[in-house]
């Protein structure tokens, strides 16, 4: 459920009209929903009610400073992978005690940044950023928490792109590594050991690779406990699907009812780092058809949005909803929605009936989590404006890029 609806023939975000808004902001535009992204933060703060716990939104699947700061304000934690995400939870007020940070390659500069701002936990990826962490923090005399985030090596039976849990993937270090490592980081001056980490994928559909997950880094937990390292907390990461076509995906209530279990016995913290399950539906991609083009083999719906805008579809192929904002009763055919990018592959639907003309207002729906992050210039695009709406007030977070903000900070070469 999100707070788009239609409401007299036309899609509202809560009590916005999303006409009114592209006329007045033009398009593409990305809009959000307050109102959602609070259900959703509170659906997985909830299903987490009966243990301690810290929600920790991942950062990467939206990071409208906006957003960051309606989660802030809820209670909420961060899930960071770079000091520009840092540096974006900093100024939307959230708490640098809840935040974790993860990344396979954080560099010195960003692992002093997280040092200096105090970071709740580093999410620590390799033996050579444990070494490194260490070596940096009795340099700046403090002391790290963290945990080490493992590879479980279980099939998360997503997308190949968006696993992470498998030992092929870049992320994280096996259990037996992690073993060594947790004896080694209890010894070292600049760390403490707080937790263990773990994340498999995105977009789950099925919690069973979750807890298939969760028996692994139990186990190593207990060996751990034997050993006289007790953690204090378990992040369990994030990955929970969303609905984007006919998926059924798990919800928090579920999930934490098939894992929650599992802990009995074991005084563990948990921390949960969902991004998608959070955003996906609390974001729509607004924007105009201009123009319609017959080909021998297809019909094109060419629209203002390209993959520059909205990457998901080029790059996994994903299948995103695409709606009329102001249903028309007219003839409909069937188009492949694509952008005005030099790509063959720059395309936002394939295959979609729709009734559709030049001028006409379309939303392309779920589109709150890794929409605009991973946009770009490509093409030399400026990229989409961001709107997020609160009940009946909406308000611009980023503009949209102009063409002189594009080359605002580029330089010519000498003249000769
Ligand atoms: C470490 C980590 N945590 C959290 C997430 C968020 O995942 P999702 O948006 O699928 O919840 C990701 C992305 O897959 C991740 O790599
Ligand atoms: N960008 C991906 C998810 C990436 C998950 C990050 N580890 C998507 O749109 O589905």
């Amino acid at each position: 459920m999100d707070h788009f609806q239609y409401r007299d023939g036309a899609l509202y975000a809560e009590q916005v009209s999303l006409t009114h808004l592209a006329a007045e902001h033009g398009t593409p535009t990305y809009v959000y929903s307050r109102a959602t992204l609070e259900r959703h933060y509170r659906a997985f703060d909830d299903a987490l009610s009966s243990v301690p716990h810290q929600v920790c939104f991942a950062v990467k699947a939206n990071s409208n400073i906006a957003v960051l700061q309606v989660l802030a304000a809820l209670g909420s934690g961060f899930d960071i992978v770079s000091g520009g995400e840092l540096r974006r939870v900093l100024r939307a007020g959230g708490d640098p005690a809840k935040v974790v940070f993860s990344g396979v390659g954080k560099t010195e500069a960003e692992l002093r940044l997280a040092l200096e701002h105090g970071v709740g936990c580093f999410n620590v990826e390799s033996e050579y950023e444990l070494l490194q962490l260490d070596a940096l923090a009795q340099q700046v005399g403090r002391v790290a928490s963290i945990a080490l985030r493992v590879n479980p090596d279980v099939d998360a039976k997503t997308h190949p792109y968006i696993s992470t849990g498998l030992k092929q993937n870049k992320f994280g270090v096996d259990l037996i590594t992690a073993e060594r490592l947790y004896r080694h980081a209890a010894t070292c001056k600049g760390l403490k050991v707080v937790g263990i980490a773990s994340h498999i994928g995105s977009q789950l559909l099925d919690v069973s690779p979750y807890l298939d997950a969760l028996d692994r880094v139990l186990a190593l937990v207990d060996r751990l406990a034997a050993a006289g390292i007790v953690l204090q907390h378990l992040d369990v990461g994030g990955g929970l699907g969303v609905r984007y076509r006919d998926e059924q995906p798990t919800e928090p209530a579920d999930w934490a009812a098939a894992f929650l279990p599992k802990l009995a016995g074991r005084k563990l913290t948990i921390f949960t780092e969902p991004g998608r399950a959070i955003a996906g539906n609390a974001g729509v991609l607004l924007t105009r058809v201009l123009l319609l083009k017959p080909g021998e083999a297809k019909q094109f719906a060419v629209v203002d949005a390209a993959m520059n805008d909205l990457l998901r579809p080029a790059l996994y192929q994903a299948w995103m909803d695409i709606v009329p904002v102001q249903p028309q009763d007219r003839a409909s055919a069937v188009y492949d929605v694509v952008g005005p990018v030099c790509e063959t592959g720059d395309w936002i639907g394939r295959d979609r009936e729709l009734s559709i003309a030049p001028g006409d207002l379309l939303a392309v729906r779920t589109a709150g989590a890794y929409g605009f992050v991973m946009s770009s210039n490509y093409n030399s695009r400026g990229r989409a404006a961001e709107i997020i709406v609160d009940g009946n007030r909406a308000v611009v977070v980023r503009e949209r890029e102009s063409f002189d903000d594009l080359i605002a900070n580029e330089r010519l070469l000498d003249p000769r």
